[in-house]
């Protein structure tokens, strides 16, 4: 699906949305129900990324397919190699079958795991035959991604003797180690964080518990992207939403006020004002920690003829797709002066958008999503517009609400 967008007639924005719920903590929250099947979750993600998880959860033999998920990926491994009498063939996209994964196997591998790589070792599709992880010690590099420590922190209260994990090297996407903890903690497993070192206690049964899960911080990017584009005076609320998030990307609350952005929080619910349109010339962010809102933000500046210098990037190059090299691409046709290395992106200032670019999206629903906000510079095309259903279904229906003329062509 092709579609042209262009701006609202009165960019002077004031509406409400509702975004669904975060899809890492319904992810997290949907494995730990599988183990413990007392909790109850609200305010579950309706994303392709939750749907694959619970239907792979419920296989038990056979070949669980989770598409674009990398989270479903990772957590499933762990799942699946911790359950006895379950033996599946785990696999994904043709993306997903180029997203490493050597080090969560080798870890589980450590503690005991049976998994073989059915093609490219290191990588998707892997064959689990679950067995009774023995071994309750690890260590495992932490620079790669936080989805493997996250995957093995999961099982690790339902194993015999919990879990110690050792973090080699820098670790990267820290936040959402900590949102993996913060849920283990509220569902009433102990655990810490010390140094490179964490350790989980083991918990045979918990009792019956709600968990309600706060929606999406990414998905509020796109937002926060919108109304730093507008006139001053826009004002969105968005919910459900809290001061105190388990999502890293809720840090966007601070790095949007260098964008002329406030927001203000009520009782679950964020109020994003644009205040002021002086911004500065230039600014420079350390992404490490929240590598999914850097398409967002590139845009946003490139949208606010500012420039930027992103660090901490290189997570971004084994995602959906390799988000550098695609985001060098498409800011490019858009005539923006952009360069990247394997870890940075630099945007210098520019004031001339081009018009009625057809933007590809590389099977990444955030490609889609980053650059919309645009249609307030300029018309546009966003090919393959479908693809924000990893994320994000209603996208397109909650743009529409905005009042973005959003057309099939
Ligand atoms: O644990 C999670 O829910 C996620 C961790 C991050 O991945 P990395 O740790 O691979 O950077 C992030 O990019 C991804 O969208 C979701
Ligand atoms: C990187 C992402 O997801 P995943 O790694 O779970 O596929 C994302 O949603 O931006």
């Amino acid at each position: 699906m092709k579609l042209h967008l262009s701006a609202p007639s009165n960019t002077l924005i004031k509406t409400e949305v509702k975004i669904t719920g975060s899809k890492s903590e319904s992810n997290r929250l949907l494995l730990l129900q599988a183990l413990y099947p007392a909790i109850t979750i609200n305010n579950l993600s309706n994303s392709d990324d939750a749907e694959v998880m619970q239907k792979g959860l419920k296989i038990e033999k056979g070949v669980v397919d989770i598409h674009h998920a990398g989270t479903a990926m990772r957590f499933l491994t762990a799942y699946f190699a911790s359950q006895e009498n379950k033996e599946v063939v785990l696999t994904g996209s043709k993306r997903m079958t180029e997203r490493p994964i050597k080090v969560l196997v080798d870890a589980l591998r450590e503690l005991g795991a049976d998994i073989t790589y059915e093609n490219n070792e290191g990588y998707p599709p892997i064959k689990i035959k679950g067995k009774k992880l023995v071994q309750n010690k690890v260590s495992l590099p932490a620079n790669i991604s936080s989805q493997y420590i996250s995957a093995l922190l999961l099982v690790a209260p339902k194993l015999e003797n919990g879990l110690e994990l050792e973090l080699i090297g820098e670790i990267t996407s820290v936040p959402y180690i900590k949102m993996t903890l913060g849920l283990l903690t509220q569902i009433g497993v102990e655990s810490s964080f010390n140094g490179n070192t964490i350790k989980v206690l083991p918990q045979e049964t918990l009792p019956a518990a709600t968990l309600v899960v706060e929606s999406d911080w990414s998905s509020a990017s796109y937002f926060y992207s919108i109304v730093s584009l507008c006139e001053v005076g826009t004002e969105i609320t968005l919910s459900a939403y809290n001061k105190n998030s388990l999502q890293g990307d809720s840090v966007l609350a601070e790095i949007y006020k260098d964008f002329g952005v406030e927001s203000t929080f009520g009782e679950h619910q964020v109020i994003l004002r644009k205040t002021t349109s002086t911004v500065n010339k230039t600014i420079e962010i350390d992404l490490a920690n929240a590598p999914d809102i850097a398409q967002t933000i590139v845009v946003s500046c490139f949208g606010l003829g500012i420039g930027c210098y992103l660090t901490g990037l290189h997570t971004l190059k084994i995602k959906e797709t390799d988000r550098l090299e695609a985001l060098k691409e498409e800011l490019g046709k858009l005539g923006a002066p952009i360069s990247v290395t394997d870890k940075t992106l630099t945007l210098k200032p520019s004031d001339k958008i081009n018009k009625d670019i057809a933007i590809d999206t590389y099977n990444d629903h955030r490609m889609a999503m980053a650059f919309a906000p645009l249609a307030l510079k300029t018309s546009l095309y966003i090919n393959d517009a479908e693809v924000v259903s990893k994320s994000y279904p209603d996208f397109w229906k909650d743009m529409e609400s905005l009042k973005f003329q959003v057309q099939t062509s």
